[in-house]
């Protein structure tokens, strides 16, 4: 039966054919071969334009692209390419092809629904230089040694056991540098400093034991060497765009990296010789548990195969969380407090709160933290206006595939801009406004489940350091503003301008000048 219907078929079609193509005259004949030659390529060509679409975007000029076109300040140019293009756009970047998602349905598609494709990163060769060809977690694809790496991190460092068990540390930390900024009173100070020491000495603690001063004067450069490399690791690298030109270095990022590379390189030989000499540094054990170094170096002996994780592996282990828990920390410290300094009435709801939670005669400790909401709000409010990764991480699709109809072919960068995401008027009301009570009254959190709000990412590449990051902020924050009332020089002309990098900071520094905000001087000691 089956057979039967086929064979009438293929009859119908040849029979179909032979009258197309049985040409009455010359001319006809020229006709019909045109035809058939022209409808299957437009059908062709029709197929092909509708399923390889790219997203839309501007042109450039032929080798280099849109690269003489991009602007310092990227998050804002991107988002006013996003109101032009749409919430997906394309540009040529000299070889790169660079796709930006700006709402938060496609940032969806990306970080959920094809999370596992997304999950590789394009890594520029400044991050490749400073983690050791890419051994580390922020720029490895989504391969095996990453994931174990990355459980490696969360279940030895960030874990709610580990982070309960080192608690001393965070608190020993806080508590120095409410003592610090009470030698200084009345005098100018750097807040995002201390926060940057106070968050290095925290993490130092958990990553090899000893805290700055314990390890002389080895990481005094560091802050100004990690703002360099977070300053390469962001800026467009012609190397990275056409890379038939990197052998030349036009920027001289590379050998600026290399720079970089060899301070961070000699910290941390002295850091491993010196744990290898003491097993146990001087520091206060915590709960006979060994350091994250220690858990490493164990690690290392115990593999057959050298290769498969070497000391390299470790450094680019250590320069990475140190980069990633640092500056981001300390940055949004400063746009919380430059945010709470610009709204009086704030500063005041904060200060009641601590009052009411904390009291005069007493010091702020971790249990009062999730009593904290109207701080917690304004952080969140601040983290919706001032993302400190206005893009993320880019990611970098392992194969083609499609977002909001468009074709993504594989290799393409993807950048999810989360700045537009957060301030648009689809999602946020007023969005310009610093208005800290949209935290107040729903259930938000940072777990990127959220597609408004991603300041921590989401997905399998979200930020695995959320827990301690969240912790710190908090803490910190709330023992600044409890102990002390805060102001600004008189001569000092406020302003909450930023400037685009990997990591987007405050244009110009805050600096504030503290007074003490509790009658007994011993809470400050
Ligand atoms: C305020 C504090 C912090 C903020 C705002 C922050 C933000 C982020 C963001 C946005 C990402 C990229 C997520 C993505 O691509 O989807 C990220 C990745 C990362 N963060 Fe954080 N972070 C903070 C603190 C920390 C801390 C304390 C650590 C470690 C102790 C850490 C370690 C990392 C690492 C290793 C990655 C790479 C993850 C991966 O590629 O799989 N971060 N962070």
């Amino acid at each position: 039966m089956l057979s039967a219907m086929a064979y009438n078929i293929s009859l119908a079609i040849i029979n179909c054919w032979s009258w197309w193509w049985e040409a009455k005259n010359q001319h006809d004949a020229l006709a019909r071969t045109m035809l058939t030659i022209s409808v299957p390529s437009l059908v062709y060509v029709w197929y092909k334009w509708t399923t390889s679409r790219l997203p839309p975007g501007p042109y450039g000029l032929p080798v280099i692209g849109y690269i003489p076109f991009l602007r310092s300040n990227l998050h804002e140019q991107f988002t006013e390419m996003a109101h032009k293009y749409g919430p997906i756009f394309s540009l040529q970047l000299g070889r790169k092809l660079h796709v930006v998602v700006n709402s938060m349905d496609l940032a969806k598609v990306v970080a959920r629904e094809q999370d596992n494709t997304f999950a590789n990163r394009s890594p520029p060769l400044t991050g490749l230089i400073i983690t050791y060809g890419g051994m580390d977690i922020v720029w490895s694809n989504n391969n095996a040694h990453y994931r174990n790496v990355r459980k490696l991190l969360v279940s030895q460092v960030l874990s709610n056991a580990n982070l309960n068990a080192t608690q001393v540390f965070r608190t020993r930390e806080v508590r120095n540098a409410v003592n610090e900024v009470y030698n200084k009173i009345g005098t100018k100070i750097d807040i995002k400093k201390i926060a940057f020491d106070t968050e290095l000495n925290v993490v130092t603690n958990m990553l090899w034991g000893c805290s700055k001063s314990d390890i002389g004067d080895l990481l005094d450069g560091f802050q100004e060497v990690e703002c360099k490399i977070i300053e390469l690791m962001g800026t467009p690298n012609i190397s990275d765009l056409i890379p038939f030109l990197s052998r030349f270095d036009l920027q001289g990022m590379k050998k600026d990296m290399q720079r970089q590379l060899e301070y961070v390189d000699r910290l941390f030989n002295h850091i491993i010789e010196r744990k290898n000499k003491v097993k146990n540094c001087k520091i206060d054990e915590v709960d006979g548990r060994k350091d994250f170094l220690e858990i490493l170096l164990d690690l290392k002996e115990q593999k057959n195969d050298p290769k498969s994780f070497s000391i390299i592996h470790i450094k680019a282990l250590l320069i990475d969380i140190l980069v990633a828990a640092t500056d981001t920390t300390s940055t949004m410290i400063e746009w919380v407090m430059a945010r709470i300094l610009s709204n009086p009435g704030v500063m005041k709801k904060v200060q009641d709160e601590l009052t009411e939670v904390v009291g005069l005669k007493n010091i702020v400790e971790e249990s009062h933290l999730p009593k904290l909401t109207y701080l917690d709000a304004v952080i969140k409010e601040t983290f919706r206006l001032h993302p400190p990764l206005p893009f993320l991480i880019q990611r970098c699709p392992s194969e083609s595939c499609k977002v909001g109809g468009y074709t993504i072919p594989k290799g393409t960068v993807i950048y999810i801009n989360v700045w537009a995401i957060q301030r648009d008027p689809r999602n946020w009301s007023n969005p310009l406004e610093f208005n800290p009570k949209r935290f107040l009254n729903c259930k938000w959190d940072y777990n990127g489940n959220n597609f408004k709000f991603l300041p921590f990412g989401s997905g399998r590449r979200i930020c695995p350091g959320l827990p301690l990051g969240e912790k710190m902020l908090v803490y910190i924050l709330a023992s600044l503003l409890h102990s002390f009332t805060w102001s600004l020089q008189k001569e000092e002309e406020f302003e909450l301008s930023d400037e685009f990098g990997f990591v987007t900071k405050k244009r110009k520094p805050l600096i504030t000048i503290p007074s003490l905000r509790l009658s007994d001087a011993s809470l400050y000691l």
